[in-house]
């Protein structure tokens, strides 16, 4: 069956074919059924054909995917896996809708707004009364199982992660993602790194 009869299997999904500067994708958007998020998916290859394809599960961060904010590590986090994959010329990007680790783009400004008063990005979320990391991967695990994608590389350094996708029952091993960290946003790796327990080097 082709990648794109496996997406197909998706609520909604609409597949192109995407020229990039990366190299050149199949691209899908589809709705998941459980709260009407439209996510995206990018994939190179055949990756069903390969043993353990390279997988990147990219959480929306529009100030750094779009505008290339230098609070935090998503913009070239999200460049890097691009083109590790279009190296590779195989591979899956998940692209989903879970702004700010789930508490969308407006609590994540309000909790900038705490962290330029000295709180740091935990303590801004909890603050706001909101989940450190509200995030699941369950529509992940949707989208790996349609592809027959069950045994993968893993672009993170979040241990959290590769848990989720482990109690999911995919077999995970870690691919890592190292970015080089600035002025800007090495107070937020550290809190990350301290709190969340994120394996970087900083
Ligand atoms: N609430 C909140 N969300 C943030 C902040 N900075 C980035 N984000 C969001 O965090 C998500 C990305 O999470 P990260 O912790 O950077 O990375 P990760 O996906 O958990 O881990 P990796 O796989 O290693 O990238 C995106 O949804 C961003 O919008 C912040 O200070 N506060
Ligand atoms: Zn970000």
């Amino acid at each position: 069956m082709s990648t794109e009869a496996y997406l197909a299997t998706l609520t909604d999904a609409v597949s192109v074919r995407m020229p990039t500067a990366y190299g050149e994708f199949l691209m899908t958007a589809f709705t998941d059924p459980n709260d009407g998020k439209e996510h995206i998916i990018l994939v190179m290859g055949q990756p069903h054909l390969v043993s353990a394809p390279i997988v990147r599960i990219h959480s929306e961060c529009a100030t750094g995917d779009l505008f290339a904010s230098c609070r935090c590590d998503c913009g070239e986090q999200l460049d890097r896996s691009l083109s590790i994959i279009g190296e590779a010329g195989c591979g899956v990007l998940i692209y989903l809708r879970q702004e700010g680790r789930g508490i969308g783009l407006k609590n994540k400004l309000r909790a900038y707004q705490l962290q330029d008063q000295g709180s740091d990005t935990v303590e801004a979320n909890l603050q706001l009364g909101l989940p450190v990391d509200g995030r699941c991967y369950g529509i992940a695990a949707a989208v790996l199982n349609a592809l027959n994608i069950s045994t993968l590389r893993l672009l993170t350094n979040n241990p959290d992660k590769i848990s989720s996708l482990e109690t999911l029952g995919f077999v995970v091993s870690r691919l890592p993602i190292q970015v080089d960290y600035q002025q800007y946003n090495l107070a937020y790796m550290q809190a990350k790194q301290l709190k969340m327990g994120h394996l970087v080097s900083l």
